[in-house]
């Protein structure tokens, strides 16, 4: 199998038609708008998980609708797990401003195999439902796009094993694969290298309440991407009732203890996804403009938070109010020079915005961005340069040279953040064509329509 490497051709099997070439609109001035973002993925597909393995049923209110959670709620379907698709009713939304709206009822139920999971090229669906297919009472096999065979499982594969797990693979550490699920999982202690995606060590946690034993998860790794990734599944986890132990060991956390226990059904109202504000956020980095992103929360796991204080350092300023957070920029970007192994999914967004800049950046800490939906250092450096840029690949990231840029077809790889990174440059260069703009339906379907909504074109 060889990998989507950014060098190749699209693969024309895939969702979105490849020739597909979607004028980016260029900013004719500042941009002036609130800009209401859907829901976490992360957060919504952890509380999928967590919801299906309760004891009860509970609500996720305001989920993401797009391909990565559609995925995970099909999973969960096809093990047995009612999810219900309805309108909730404002008094019972956790308080939250404009809690009316779409909601999903989970109804948990005995988990049941002889299924097969389509999990498209999401990172989460992946790698979080193969633990809860483990307590299933027969086979479960998955799949995916062509990419998720080259995305690294080894640490689910290789952790469920020695937990108890019954999987067939082909050896590699990847998809596609069978668990074969006994109606449950002795669980335990288990040493695995989660250097290539923290998700490995989410995975195990997820389920762990339902393990027998419930487990003992060591990083035995040199590095760990995406710490605040792996402190949302402990803090949810903990909101539904889990008992979660993080010995210190040096002030890095690289052990986790989940004991075995029931899990309560929640009401959970998902905050909008940080991440993919990113590019409305850029946009008035870009323009000298202002955007307001609703119900930006003051308490938060997720990554994108990081962006008040990175977007700031490159020039905006931002203000965390009662309506959300208000960005502001002035028009003039600065480089970086900024370890982003923490926020790694922000990459592509921040070499968009660098590559804008007055002064060179230098983005570290994000080798494993090499096994995401394309090898994004490659892809960022191909397709920047290709507009005139001038980028170069270190061993853990991107420096990045700005040069002034021109107009042309930006690839995408089926990488939704690589859709939006374009995005943000045909802002400020006219003429940039963005190949399979349909790809961004991974994480945020509506998001041309949000763009162009924002710039009022
Ligand atoms: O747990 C999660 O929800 C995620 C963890 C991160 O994965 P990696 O640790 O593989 O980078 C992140 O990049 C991804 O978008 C979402
Ligand atoms: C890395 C990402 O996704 P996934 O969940 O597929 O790993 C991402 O959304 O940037």
């Amino acid at each position: 199998m060889t990998a989507a490497s950014p060098a190749q051709q699209p693969d024309p099997l895939l969702p979105g038609p490849s020739d597909d070439l979607w004028p980016a609109p260029f900013a004719r001035g500042a941009v002036d708008a609130t800009v209401t973002v859907p829901g976490s993925k992360s957060v919504t597909n952890r509380g999928l998980i967590l919801a299906a393995l309760a004891a009860e049923p509970g609500w996720l209110r305001r989920p993401l609708r797009s391909r990565d959670t559609l995925l995970m709620a099909e999973g969960l379907r096809a093990l047995g797990v009612g999810i219900e698709e309805t309108v909730s009713s404002s008094s019972s939304a956790a308080g939250g401003p404009d809690s009316a709206g779409e909601a999903w009822r989970i109804i948990p139920a005995p988990l049941r195999g002889h299924a097969s999971v389509d999990v498209g090229n999401a990172g989460t669906v992946m790698r979080f439902l193969p633990p809860v297919a483990a307590l299933a009472d027969g086979p479960v096999r998955f799949d995916g796009d062509p990419r998720s065979h080259e995305r690294p499982l080894h640490g689910v594969i290789d952790g469920l094993r020695a937990l108890g797990a019954r999987i067939e693979d082909d050896g590699r550490g990847a998809l596609p694969m069978t668990v074969h699920g006994s109606g449950g999982l002795d669980g335990g202690t288990v040493e695995i290298d989660a250097s290539s995606s923290s998700q490995f060590v989410s995975a195990l946690l997820l389920s762990a309440p339902r393990f027998n034993q419930g487990v003992e998860v060591r990083h035995v790794g040199a590095t760990l991407p995406s710490l605040p990734h792996i402190r949302m599944t402990v803090d949810m986890l903990r909101a539904v009732g889990a008992q979660v132990d993080e010995p210190e060991h040096g002030g890095v956390p690289n052990v986790w203890r989940v004991t075995s226990s029931a899990l309560r059904g929640r009401d959970l109202v998902v905050e909008p996804d940080l991440s993919n504000a990113q590019p409305f956020l850029a946009a008035a980095l870009v323009t000298g403009g202002r955007v307001t992103i609703p119900d930006w929360p003051a308490r938060t796991t997720q990554p994108g938070d990081e962006l008040r204080r990175i977007f700031t350092e490159m020039g905006g300023s931002c203000e965390l109010t009662e309506e959300g957070l208000t960005f502001t920029g002035t028009g003039r970007i600065h480089g970086i020079d900024v370890d982003l192994g923490e926020v790694g999914e922000l990459t592509p967004g921040i070499a968009a915005v660098a590559a804008l800049a007055d002064s060179p950046s230098t983005l570290r800490g994000v080798a494993h961005l090499r096994l995401h939906e394309t090898d994004r250092l490659a892809a960022l450096t191909k397709e920047i340069n290709e507009l005139g840029g001038d980028v170069t690949e270190t061993e853990d990231g991107l420096h990045i040279r700005p040069r002034p840029l021109h107009g042309g077809v930006f690839h995408t790889y089926h990488d939704h953040r690589m859709a939006t990174a374009g995005a943000i440059i045909g802002l400020a260069v006219d003429g940039v064509l963005i190949e399979d703009v349909a790809t961004t339906a991974k994480t945020l379907p509506d998001f041309p329509e949000m763009w162009t909504g924002m710039l009022g074109v």
